[in-house]
């Protein structure tokens, strides 16, 4: 299993969020996660990435207690969290420039018109598909995704679901909070509801 939770609970304060969740996400699998807002979809992202610890339970995502800050774990899972930010002054290239050389691979394309225009001035759309793009134009054995369908259009939704089936097909082990019904349809293995 690329992602095992064990008895997995989040509590804020007096409020349960979730508790005794048993998630196993095997290499090739997707899972989708939904539930109403606020119920605890970002916060369970978070504790698969580490930057959020639970409150009861264990976690192993690649075999490893989850850990943002260290560089292994970082090159081995890849997100589009909440909180996920772009450079403002740098365009897309120059972003996906980046990302490959870090990485040592050549780089991906995108956004063609777009695509040396500065990230400031993309629209909301077009920003998020960078991030989409930012997240898996790289190796990851682990994709994590917070609402990927957030202001995509009709195209930009039908181009994430290949996204995410594409993941799959690759060998990732994928787990998205997310409400984009041909996600859920079509390429989720199972759904928890939180
Ligand atoms: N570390 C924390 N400290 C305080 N409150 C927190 C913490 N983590 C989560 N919460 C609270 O827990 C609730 C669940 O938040 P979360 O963002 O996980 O929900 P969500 O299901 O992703 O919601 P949405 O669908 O609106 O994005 C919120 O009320 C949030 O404020």
């Amino acid at each position: 299993m690329l992602i095992e939770t064990r008895g997995l609970g989040v509590s804020v304060g007096e409020t349960e969020l979730f508790s005794d969740l048993d998630l196993a996400v095997d290499a090739g699998e997707c899972v989708v996660v939904t539930g109403a807002n606020g119920v605890g979809k970002s916060t369970l992202l978070r504790c698969l990435y580490g930057t959020q610890q639970p409150t009861s339970g264990t976690v192993l995502v690649c075999g490893m207690p989850p850990d943002e800050r260290t560089a292994s774990f970082r090159r081995r899972v890849s997100v589009l969290m909440d909180d996920s930010a772009l450079f403002d002054e740098l365009t897309p290239r120059q972003h996906l420039d980046l990302l490959a050389r870090s990485f040592g691979i050549p780089p991906a394309t995108g956004l063609d018109d777009r695509a040396d225009v500065p990230a400031a001035d993309l629209s909301a759309g077009q920003r998020r598909r960078l991030l989409l793009l930012a997240a898996t134009a790289r190796p990851y054995e682990v994709l994590l995704l917070d609402e990927p369908e957030r202001a995509l259009d009709t195209a930009g939704r039908a181009w994430l679901t290949e996204l995410v089936d594409a993941a799959k097909a690759g060998g990732a082990a994928v787990v998205a909070a997310s409400h984009h019904a041909a996600l859920v349809d079509e390429v989720a293995d199972y759904l928890v509801e939180l």
